[in-house]
């Protein structure tokens, strides 16, 4: 998925990169048994990140979430011998969204595993209590372009508006169960609108090498912003969500709507080269761009145009070389399913 400038924590885009989970209750392992299990699941991993992701199911942001869901409905573990499979080409800490789309994939695990049948908002309540941001969550749940907002918190909420995963899942070193009842979310807790996304606009994602973490890239931020530049980022989000809708989509309007104030400022002490990059791709240097911003929190580029992409990735690739920072490139599509689920039956 994901962030357009200057719809930080508000507006996200699901593109096209899929976070698969398969899931099998069947015994696969026949060295597996409950005492070495206690949480009845194994977890095999492909895709990128495999020497740093978790396989424990205690700890695995997937499983860990998926059991949190599981425990609000009085389920303390898996199905016996559960196994998951999981499959992640969403590079990890670079502001594609992969952990929202990890909690995403857990709360749907949760719901499948434990036979609950919740709809789709419900799962936006819980998977907002382990990543409290409505614009990733949605657009990974729900699908294409999506306008997002949370409840008004009462004061003890809003004093853990980060909610960490260890207050939503109580667990103590070595996984064995507490035998507490996790908070359960309240109802409807966040509200989202899909828009229309114009069929000509394609995102062309520059993915430097190094990572940053959303937390950090969220510590650097201010606690209040002026009047000023609040009201520059609403002035123009209130006009992307129509432009970027527009067939043939007008590229001086979009790049202008796209410009921030409250969240690539601040952010570009954690990454090279973004200011010039920002400034210096322009619809008038790079036929066919029509706007530019961080995606997510980042380092993530995202272009979003309708022709040259090759071009566009390769200039925004050599002023990151010049910072000694390599990249990947990919030219991805709005995602409009959402999180889908397919029964395979058994063979
Ligand atoms: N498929 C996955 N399985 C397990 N954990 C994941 C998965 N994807 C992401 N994560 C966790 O989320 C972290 C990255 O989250 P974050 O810093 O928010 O960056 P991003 O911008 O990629 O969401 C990873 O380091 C890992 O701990
Ligand atoms: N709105 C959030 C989005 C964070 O997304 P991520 O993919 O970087 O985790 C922010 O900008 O902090």
């Amino acid at each position: 998925m994901h962030i357009i400038s200057p719809g930080f924590d508000v507006i996200g885009l699901a593109l096209s990169m899929y976070l698969e989970i398969s899931v099998t209750t069947k015994p696969t392992d026949t060295t597996t048994t409950s005492s070495s299990n206690p949480l009845n699941c194994t977890i095999t991993y492909s895709g990128v990140g495999s020497d740093s992701i978790d396989l424990n199911p205690a700890n695995n942001l997937i499983t860990r979430t998926a059991l949190y869901v599981l425990r609000c409905h009085s389920q303390r573990t898996f199905p016996p011998s559960t196994h998951v499979h999981i499959n992640n080409p969403i590079p990890l800490g670079r502001g594609l969204g992969s952990s929202g789309a990890a909690v995403v994939g857990g709360v749907m695990l949760g719901n499948i595993c434990g036979n609950l049948s919740l709809p789709k908002s419900r799962l936006l309540d819980f998977a907002l209590m382990v990543e409290r941001h409505p614009d990733n969550v949605a657009a990974a749940l729900y699908g294409g372009f999506v306008g997002t907002y949370l409840n008004e918190l009462n004061p003890e909420d809003m004093a853990r508006k980060e909610v960490p995963l260890a207050e939503v899942l109580p667990q103590p070193a070595g996984g064995e169960d507490t035998g507490l009842m996790p908070p359960v979310p309240p109802n409807d807790i966040g509200h989202f609108r899909r828009f229309d996304w114009s069929g000509e606009l394609k995102a062309v994602a520059i993915i430097p090498d190094f990572e940053v973490s959303t937390a950090k890239a969220r510590e650097v931020l201010p606690q209040s912003y002026s009047r000023k530049d609040m009201i520059f980022n609403l002035q123009r989000l209130a006009l992307l969500t129509t432009v970027l809708s527009d067939s043939p989509p007008d590229p001086d309007l979009i790049y202008s709507a796209m410009q921030d104030k409250i969240h690539q400022p601040y952010r570009a002490g954690l990454i090279p080269g973004l200011t010039e990059i920002l400034q210096s791709v322009t619809p008038k240097s790079h036929a066919g761009l029509c706007g530019i911003c961080l995606s997510g929190a980042g380092p993530t580029i995202l272009a979003l145009a309708t022709a040259n992409f090759e071009k566009i990735a390769e200039t925004i690739i050599a002023r990151f070389k010049q910072e000694g920072i390599a990249c990947d490139w990919r030219i991805l599509e709005p995602a409009e399913d959402g999180t889908t689920v397919t029964e395979v039956p058994d063979s």
